[in-house]
């Protein structure tokens, strides 16, 4: 089969409107080059630099949710995820039903791309004008300070926005792994979504609802390479996610993710095979800022590469925010304003 043509895929040039980047050299090339070397780009200001986290005086370790408990209905535990959506924005799940095995193929297949030589990968170069595909985070200006990361993205659902020729279907089991992954994560989310419906005061069936016909699923996978001066880059740099929520592998191995919380930064030390899950900038909007989308970011290792895939859930484009936001501002142009969930809301922008 042509792997640029898949049933009901979208074809040639057709975007989905969340924005377009500027093309970077590949941190990972660069690296690969001269172990030493970090230019000026990816300096970050003084004030931006990733010291050592100024701890939180009261706890340091986000919430964990029992998913087994949360799906079987005990009321302590959506308490809990009540809890964490308010006052963290972030949560990790343990128990859930994604199999480890399919979380495994799935970071294989990630490894396997990255792997893969510069001049194979760029056969799934982003286009100028679109933001599927393997390049470099989001860059609008020439001047802008560049993450130490190289990434990955694909539409991942529904099947009308898949684009595969981004896919590298070359890779033996790449396309079997992600799409069982992203399948086994859209179940998740309609779980997480009945649970957070009703904390919200909705029906079960209510958040699914509110996300449209065409509820959007995206992957970003992120390659953060080892650097030798950690402390004055950032793998990716502080932002909100654009989503309505975000689910989060991260490497088992090394710390690299750290969120805002108590004017600090908190690193969220990784659980083997649980899921980091936070709200987006959506439903922080329909919640009437109960919720929070609360602003992470990613840092490197002097010792090994890293590497996280985040899953962004999306709603339809005509969907519209809520109350926080004037009435004519609808979900399709929030995600082209901010860029959508592959950049979400960007200090430069
Ligand atoms: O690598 C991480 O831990 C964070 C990645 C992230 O925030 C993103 O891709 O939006
Ligand atoms: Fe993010």
């Amino acid at each position: 089969m042509d792997p640029n043509v898949e049933n009901g895929s979208m074809q040639g040039d057709e975007v989905l409107g969340w924005g377009k980047s500027l093309p970077v050299p590949s941190v990972q090339e660069m690296v690969r080059k001269d172990s030493r070397c970090v230019p000026e780009r990816y300096i970050q200001e003084h004030k931006d630099r990733p010291i050592e986290p100024e701890m939180c005086p009261h706890s340091s370790e986000i919430p964990v949710i029992n998913f087994s408990l949360l799906v079987n209905g005990d009321e302590d535990e959506r308490r809990k995820l009540d809890l964490a959506c308010k006052e963290w924005g972030f949560f990790q799940i343990t128990n859930h039903d994604v199999s480890e095995e399919v979380i495994k193929q799935m970071k294989a297949a990630v490894a396997a791309f990255f792997e893969l030589p510069l001049e194979e990968k760029r056969n799934y170069a982003m286009a100028a004008n679109d933001i599927h595909g393997y390049g470099q985070g989001f860059v609008v200006s020439e001047h802008q300070k560049l993450d130490w990361c190289d990434l990955m993205f694909l539409v991942t659902s529904p099947p009308k926005y898949k684009k595969m020729k981004y896919w590298p279907v070359t890779i033996p089991g790449f396309k079997e792994a992600v799409e069982q992954y992203s399948a086994e994560i859209l179940k998740l989310t309609e779980d997480i979504f009945a649970n957070m419906s009703l904390l919200m005061g909705m029906d079960k069936d209510a958040l699914k609802r509110l996300h449209g016909e065409m509820m959007k699923q995206g992957i970003r996978m992120n390659y953060y390479p080892a650097c030798s001066r950690p402390e004055l880059v950032l793998g990716v740099g502080p932002h909100s996610d654009a989503s309505s929520i975000t689910f989060l592998l991260q490497d088992d191995d090394i710390t690299g993710l750290q969120i805002r919380h108590e004017e600090g930064w908190v690193p969220v030390k990784p659980i083997p095979n649980a899921i980091v899950v936070n709200i987006g900038d959506v439903i922080e909007s329909w919640s009437n800022g109960v919720y929070k989308s609360i602003e992470h970011r990613a840092v490197t290792s002097v010792t090994a590469a890293r590497m996280s895939i985040a899953t962004f859930v999306i709603p339809d484009d005509d969907v519209e925010l809520g109350n926080l936001m004037p009435k004519s501002v609808d979900v399709a142009q929030m995600l082209a304003v901010t860029t959508a969930a592959v950049v979400a809301v960007l200090p430069w922008m």
